[in-house]
């Protein structure tokens, strides 16, 4: 596998280094070792998949508050999205800014994204499928959502939205959380789990 640190430190993407042969490849995508030598200390707790039918299709932004922030290993295993992370560690120098990338079933990219941070996706293909390993078990009572479309993060989402969640469409913005934001997502409460 290959890392790349993103300009938002802590978080990787992941590339896939194939074993080709002319049956066609084979390629590591998780190695508790590899992941370790960079300090990134990954316990799986759960794997999902999302089905999305629709090109365009938007689901996020999500995260879990400390103590059950989730460290999310994300990859696509059919079609392709825009897949977007949001800093929202106080004590960042990044904090609100974003990242969007790639990921494709052709590409083959993860990306490892730590614990306190936003994330979420628009589907660029008809039935696109997302596969997740997850570091922290769901737990809706401390979920929290930002507005995809908030002002305040700037993300550019490069085709319309055609599906979303009556959940993610009333989602709240940085303008409305913000404060509890800095709050709960602050270092000395996600070093309680
Ligand atoms: C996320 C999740 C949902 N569910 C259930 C709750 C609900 O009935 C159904 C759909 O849930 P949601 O609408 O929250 O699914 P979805 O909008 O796909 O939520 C996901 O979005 C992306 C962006 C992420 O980053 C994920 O971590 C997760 O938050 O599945 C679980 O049982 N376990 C889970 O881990």
């Amino acid at each position: 596998m290959i890392f790349s640190e993103t300009k938002l430190a802590g978080a990787y993407v992941v590339d896939i280094d194939p074993q080709k042969d002319n049956r066609g490849h084979f390629a590591r995508v998780f190695c508790e070792d590899e992941f370790s030598a960079r300090g990134l200390k990954f316990s799986v707790v759960q794997a999902s998949v999302s089905l999305n039918a629709k090109r365009g299709t938007v689901r996020g932004l999500h995260f879990q508050y400390p103590p059950a922030a989730e460290i999310k290993y994300v990859r696509c295993m059919r079609g392709a999205l825009a897949d977007v992370i949001v800093d929202l560690r106080p004590e960042s120098a990044t904090y609100l800014d974003h990242l969007m990338i790639e990921l494709s079933a052709e590409n083959g990219r993860g990306l490892y994204i730590p614990e306190r941070f936003a994330h979420g996706f628009i589907t660029l293909q008809d039935g696109t499928e997302v596969s997740y390993f997850i570091g922290n078990a769901y737990t809706p009572a401390v979920q929290g959502a930002l507005r995809y479309d908030d002002p305040h993060l700037k993300i550019e989402w490069p085709l319309p939205v055609s599906v979303i969640s009556g959940r993610d469409r009333k989602a709240s913005s940085v303008f409305e959380i913000g404060a509890e934001l800095k709050d709960r997502m602050s270092v000395r409460e996600s070093m309680v789990a």
